[in-house]
């Protein structure tokens, strides 16, 4: 898997190495395989940090970042959020102070790629054997960043040779770069097709403001909708909490449980299956006897 540490065994003579061991992961990003199949499919593995690209030219997307952060969190990576192309934005210190009402406690840097502006505050994401990662919409700047970060126009393409368990290699090419300080940085095209796969710690903490709402309603099991004494619908009416940002938690969290129950019923069916086999071979052997 993309990012998983190993221990290898050079064959010098050979100049090849042997896979001996893959250390345990820190952190996955997965997502769920396309089509109707709810199967986790890793991404990348082992991402310290992550940075949530987005640019100040474009409007600034609070629900996006909202998804992202939760992935992030999910993944047991750092969440650190760019805002790139402040070059092309009057407004940087507004937008800034946006973002931070979405993401509590995440770093946030506004950069400019192109011009090599606020490059420096990177620094201490990029440290000797630690691996991020970028995930951002397309034409954020991603691919500028990187090359920045690189300190060169061209992006090498590293080879990753995987094993199954089975012993038989495939090789594949993926985007894996090593950075002058020693960093790696993770850019592969599965990064930017992220869907939503078992968010729900992530969402816990992107969300945090409205758990800590919902808990001080009168009812434990306050839906927010007609119950008295509702703290959520008080912050909406105070202004403290956006009617946005709610029908957005509200949103993932059927989403949330909509992939829930999916893989719930899939876990029903292989149950029922193993039930079957079961009796098929009870059957068999009490034929044999
Ligand atoms: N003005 C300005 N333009 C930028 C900056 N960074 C990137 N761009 C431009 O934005 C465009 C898109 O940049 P890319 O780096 O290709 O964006 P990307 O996120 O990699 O896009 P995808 O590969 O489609 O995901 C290019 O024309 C860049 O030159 C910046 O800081 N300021
Ligand atoms: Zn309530």
């Amino acid at each position: 898997m993309l990012g998983d540490w190993v221990v290898i065994r050079p064959r010098i003579e050979e100049k090849k190495a042997t896979i001996q061991a893959v250390l345990p992961r820190k952190s996955k990003f997965s997502r769920k395989t396309a089509g109707e199949a709810t199967e986790e499919q890793i991404v990348a593995a082992n991402v310290d940090t992550v940075f949530l690209v987005s640019a100040l030219n474009q409007d600034f997307n609070a629900r996006r970042l909202e998804r992202y952060l939760i992935m992030a969190w999910e993944s047991g990576a750092t969440p650190v959020i760019i805002l790139n192309k402040a070059d092309l934005c009057s407004n940087v210190e507004e937008v800034v102070a946006e973002v931070e009402s979405v993401a509590f406690g995440v770093s946030i840097h506004p950069i400019s790629a192109l011009h090599q502006d606020g490059l420096d505050a990177l620094n201490q994401y990029l440290l000797l054997g630690r691996t991020i990662s970028l995930l951002g919409s397309s034409g954020v700047g991603k691919s500028t960043l990187m090359n920045r970060l690189l300190g060169r126009e061209e992006q090498k393409v590293q080879e990753v040779r995987e094993g199954d368990d089975r012993g038989r290699h495939t090789t594949t090419y993926r985007q894996l770069f090593l950075l002058p300080s020693g960093a790696c940085v993770i850019d592969t095209p599965g990064m930017r097709e992220l869907q939503l796969w078992e968010g729900e710690s992530g969402f816990q903490e992107t969300f945090e403001d409205i758990q800590e709402l919902a808990s001080q309603c009168y009812f434990r099991d306050c839906q927010h909708g007609s119950e008295p004494k509702c703290a959520v619908k008080a912050a909406i009416a105070a202004g403290t909490l956006t009617k946005d940002r709610y029908e957005s938690y509200i949103k993932l969290q059927r989403e949330l449980a909509f992939l829930a129950r999916k893989m719930d019923k899939k876990a029903q069916l292989a149950e029922k299956e193993r039930w079957k086999k079961i009796h098929r071979e009870l059957r068999g052997f009490y034929k044999r006897r």
